[in-house]
């Protein structure tokens, strides 16, 4: 049991969750806990086969536990009816029905439970208001662009007054451009809901501008769950660093003239440090980004380039640093011509550097 007598109860509390499916090998979910609470948004996400969608099928009930256990509010639901944890599911495709209208689609849960007439027409119009919708009632999900079928599907389980909404790629199936316009939009709408929201995504630009907490999956198991600045300037392993926006997290080694040497002979200094101050000779860890560099005028850190692609506004190097082998991704305004060679200087602000306790280097 999570409840403490005083605390408000988490709306989603996973503990150890663990699936196995019948005769797979490994477990496709093993041993993942998150806490979500009420209007917040919490991103699983992951490389395809990650076990994303298993453990939103968990805490649904559409998937049984092998392990772990799950509480909806402060009340054990491991074991919970899909129907009676007030859990709503919107689906990649929307899943509308096509003969019926907007507001016939969205008030369908609540009519096949035989909620009364009365309480359904308030329920269906407060769910419309709620995704911004309220104009479209009467039309037919044919008459409705992508982005609007997408708040169709997100008021129909709004209708249900569910405590956790689940949400399984939500903008996947939009064009690119729409994808873009919607994201806010749909920020707006699932923090004003109020609800624990839970979202899958493979696009980490969706994770971080959707999310309050990130939750990174591999190979069934959870690298790190964390806020979203956490993840971003605190990645606790390259893969998480890798993932959220292609990072590269390197160790390194804080100098005495307060920089970290890295791999070819690099020197960051330690200038914007907020945390500790790393000891000399304390390994760090250094997350840099693509836009972590401008170019240098004179001296600066040496890129090797070995390849180049135009992005338009900018110009994407993959490099090596120095004479190391240590692979960079770097982005550069476009303008100036790319040579074997491209020296850099870092921006401070855009690169973390987490000093690395001495046990755990020695771990
Ligand atoms: N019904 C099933 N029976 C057996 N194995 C399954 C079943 N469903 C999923 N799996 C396996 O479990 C693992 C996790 O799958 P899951 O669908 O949860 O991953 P995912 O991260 O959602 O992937 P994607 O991003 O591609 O949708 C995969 O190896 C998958 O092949």
């Amino acid at each position: 049991m999570t409840y403490r007598s005083g605390s408000t109860p988490m709306a989603v509390e996973a503990v150890g969750l663990t699936r196995r499916y019948p005769k797979a090998g490994r477990a496709a979910v093993q041993d993942v806990g998150f806490t979500v609470a009420s209007g917040e948004v919490l991103a699983l996400v992951g490389p395809s086969g990650c076990g994303k969608s298993t453990t939103l099928k968990m805490i649904a009930g559409l998937e049984p536990l092998d392990g772990g256990s799950l509480a909806l509010d402060g009340v054990d639901a491991t074991s919970t009816r899909p129907e009676k944890r007030r859990v709503g599911w919107v689906p990649q495709s929307y899943g509308l029905f096509p003969h019926l209208s907007v507001a016939a689609n969205v008030g369908y849960g609540l009519a096949a439970r035989r909620v009364p007439k009365s309480e359904r027409i308030d329920a269906v119009r407060e769910a419309l208001r709620l995704a911004r919708v309220s104009d479209l009632a009467d039309r037919s999900p044919r008459q409705l662009s992508g982005g609007q079928r997408q708040r169709v599907a997100l008021a129909r389980a709004f209708a249900t007054d569910p405590r956790v909404l689940l949400l399984d790629e939500p903008l996947a199936a939009l064009d690119p451009q729409l994808r873009d316009e919607l994201r806010s939009e749909l920020a707006t709408i699932l923090h004003a809901s109020g609800r624990a929201t839970i979202l899958v995504t493979h696009d980490q630009h969706e994770a971080l501008s959707l999310a309050d907490h990130i939750a990174v999956l591999r190979d069934g198991r959870l690298e790190q769950c964390g806020s979203t600045e956490e993840l971003w300037h605190r990645p606790a392993n390259p893969f998480v660093a890798a993932f959220l926006g292609r990072a590269t997290m390197i160790r390194g080694t804080a100098t005495p003239t307060s920089s970290v040497r890295l791999a070819g002979d690099w020197e960051i200094p330690l200038d914007v440090l907020d945390g500790p101050r790393p000891e000399p000779g304390q390994a760090c860890d250094v997350v840099l980004r693509p836009k972590s560099f401008d170019r240098a005028v004179t001296g600066g850190l040496p890129l090797r380039v070995l390849r180049s692609e135009y992005l338009g506004d900018t110009v994407r190097l993959h490099g090596l640093m120095g004479h190391s082998d240590t692979e960079l991704v770097v982005e550069l305004p476009a303008g100036a011509g790319v040579t074997d060679w491209v020296a850099l200087i870092p921006r401070p602000d855009s690169i973390s550097i987490t000093p690395v306790a001495r046990e755990k280097v020695l771990a």
